[in-house]
């Protein structure tokens, strides 16, 4: 499947059970595809999510990626490696602690969309160098709302430095963007934005994400 990765990631939702407390991952995730998101990241981890569980986990993940599919949305896994092996996931997304990015992409580079967290304009610059890397996400942009052990804030104008600064490498920002938000956040200039309460606590998924698209 070749794919335009810019228009790919234009609205990467990302998100796991433990951000959907009222409606379930499986509703908030089909409303979401009919809302036209462009890619989904499966994110199950921390407090309140199927980890301990991995038996129920495997299979939410695959549920998700039933429904990617029906969407013809790429489903990207989160961290875990294996588990986007057994599912033949579209993609793997990673942090700079999480795995040795250059041994990912020589391994998988040719089967998976591989993703790397950056989070600050000296990582980006560096993530530029790396061959066969699909995209970075850069932020947080502003404080994220799920996730408790983020790196410090950069900003817009962090993100905005970066992508002035940059090559080539598509990017993606994230934490903390919002409906009220976005528009800033596309002026940086960025090719996607990475949300996940924006959505999973919208009141109207539909409108969120008409409103979050550039
Ligand atoms: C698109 C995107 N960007 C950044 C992240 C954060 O990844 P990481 O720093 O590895 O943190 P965890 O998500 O694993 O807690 C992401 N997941 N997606
Ligand atoms: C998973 C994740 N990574 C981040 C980073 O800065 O690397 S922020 C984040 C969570 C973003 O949640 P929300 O859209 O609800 O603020
Ligand atoms: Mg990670």
């Amino acid at each position: 499947m070749t794919r335009d990765i810019k228009a790919m990631l234009e609205i990467y939702f990302i998100a796991g059970t433990q951000d959907c407390k009222e409606k379930s991952l499986i509703h908030t995730l089909e409303e979401a595809l009919q809302a036209g998101i462009t890619c989904f990241q499966f994110r199950e981890k921390g407090k309140d999510s199927l980890e301990t569980d991995p038996a129920a986990r495997v299979k939410m993940a695959q549920v998700c990626q039933l429904l990617c599919r029906q969407y013809d949305v790429p489903f990207i896994v989160n961290d875990d490696v294996e588990l986007a092996v057994e599912l033949d996931a579209d993609g793997i997304h990673v942090g700079q602690g999480d795995y040795p990015i250059q041994d990912l992409i020589s391994k998988w580079g040719d089967r998976f969309i591989i993703g790397l967290s950056t989070n600050n304009v000296i990582q980006f610059k560096e993530a530029e160098k790396i061959s066969g890397l699909d995209y970075a996400g850069i932020g947080p942009a502003f404080t994220p709302l799920s996730k408790q052990d983020h790196e410090g804030v950069i900003g817009l104008k962090g993100i905005k430095e970066a992508m002035t600064e940059r090559d080539h490498l598509t990017a993606v920002a994230i934490g903390g963007i919002n409906t009220s938000n976005i528009k800033d956040v596309w002026e940086t200039g960025v090719d996607g934005v990475a949300v996940v309460s924006s959505i999973t606590r919208a009141v109207s998924v539909i409108d969120a994400v008409q409103r979050l698209k550039k």
